[in-house]
This record gives structure tokens, sequence and C-alpha cells, in this order.
């Protein structure tokens, strides 16, 4: 199983950075956490945020494994504790299939999209910038394998 995170946005600050590396460099080799970044597609006089979404959309999905279980984040989706995702990486693991983590750009992500997603999960109810949802995601994906290894990392 490969983890994806496919996350719209690019030359990120420094801090988002090295923020994703720390907890992405400590994920092991069979769990490995790949960031693909997508390339926001520009605002200009003629072309709507939906238009621009779509658009961002379709260069999303071209980046995907083939196959993969989409989970897309979304200040609306899902609220899991640490513990429930440690408990699907394990089921997402036992099954094999790749996993893909969708992070939107500046309007989020196209409706449609988020319709056919497998999961719309959330970090909180707040709105947070994009570049910092990527470091809390992979800091999460860390803690949820943590917890699955009975490591220390996580305490109750
Ligand atoms: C600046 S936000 C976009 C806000 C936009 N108004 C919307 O409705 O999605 C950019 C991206 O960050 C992610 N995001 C922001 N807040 C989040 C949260 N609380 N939980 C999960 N993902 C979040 C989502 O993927 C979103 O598409």
């Amino acid at each position: 199983m490969q983890l994806v995170i496919a996350a719209v946005g690019h030359k990120m600050p420094a801090w988002i950075e090295s923020g994703f590396g720390e907890y992405a460099k400590r994920m092991p080799a069979d769990c490995r956490v790949h960031l693909k970044e997508i390339k926001p597609v520009e605002r200009s006089g003629s072309k709507t945020a939906e238009t621009a979404m779509a658009l961002e959309r379709a260069k999303i999905e071209a980046a995907l494994p083939k196959g993969a279980r989409i989970i897309a984040l979304d200040e609306h989706g899902k609220d899991l504790t640490s513990v429930q995702l440690a408990q699907l990486l394990t089921q997402w693991q036992q099954d094999g299939r790749d996993v893909a983590f969708i992070i939107g750009g500046a309007d989020g992500l196209d409706a449609e999209f988020k319709k056919n997603a497998d999961m719309l999960i959330r970090i909180s109810s707040m709105t947070l910038p994009h570049g910092m949802v990527r470091v809390l995601l992979a800091e999460q994906l860390y803690r949820a394998w943590s917890i699955t290894q009975n490591h220390p990392y996580h305490r109750v």
C-alpha cells in the first residue's frame, strides 16, 4: 500500500516543507507518504472559482495512482480520532489498495470530486491554510502508524 498526499499548492514556505518532511521521514518504508504537489490553476478575470477547481480536479486525478481509495480533506468532513485513523490504517494495509489524501487549494475542492470521494475527513471544524493541513495530516499519519505499533510516540 502506498500513501499519497495530493495537495493543490506549490512553493510552500520553508517551515511548511520542513514540518511536513519531519513527519514524512519518520514513516517506515512499507507505509511511506508520497507528496504530490498540484500547481494551482491561475485565477484570471473570466475564470470562476468553480472552473478553476474543476481544472484542478483533472490535474489531481491525473496525479493519483490508479484505483486508489480517495480521502478528501474538508472542514465539513467526518471527525476522526487518532485511534480511529490508526484502525483505518490497519484496514487499508490489509486490503493493500493505495490511499490518496486530497487537499484543495485556496477555493477548496471541486464539489463533484468531494461527492465521489470514498471518505471526507476533517482535521478541525475551523478552516485551515492548505499548507498547514499537509503538515497536520502527516503528523496524524505518523501518530496513527505509531498507535498500530504501540510506539511510545502516542500516549493516551
Ligand atoms: C483554504 S482551504 C479552502 C477553504 C474553502 N473555502 C473550502 O470550502 O474548502 C484549502 C484546503 O485545505 C483543506 N482544509 C482546510 N481546512 C481544513 C480542515 N479543517 N480539515 C481538513 N481539511 C481542511 C481542504 O482540503 C481545503 O480544500
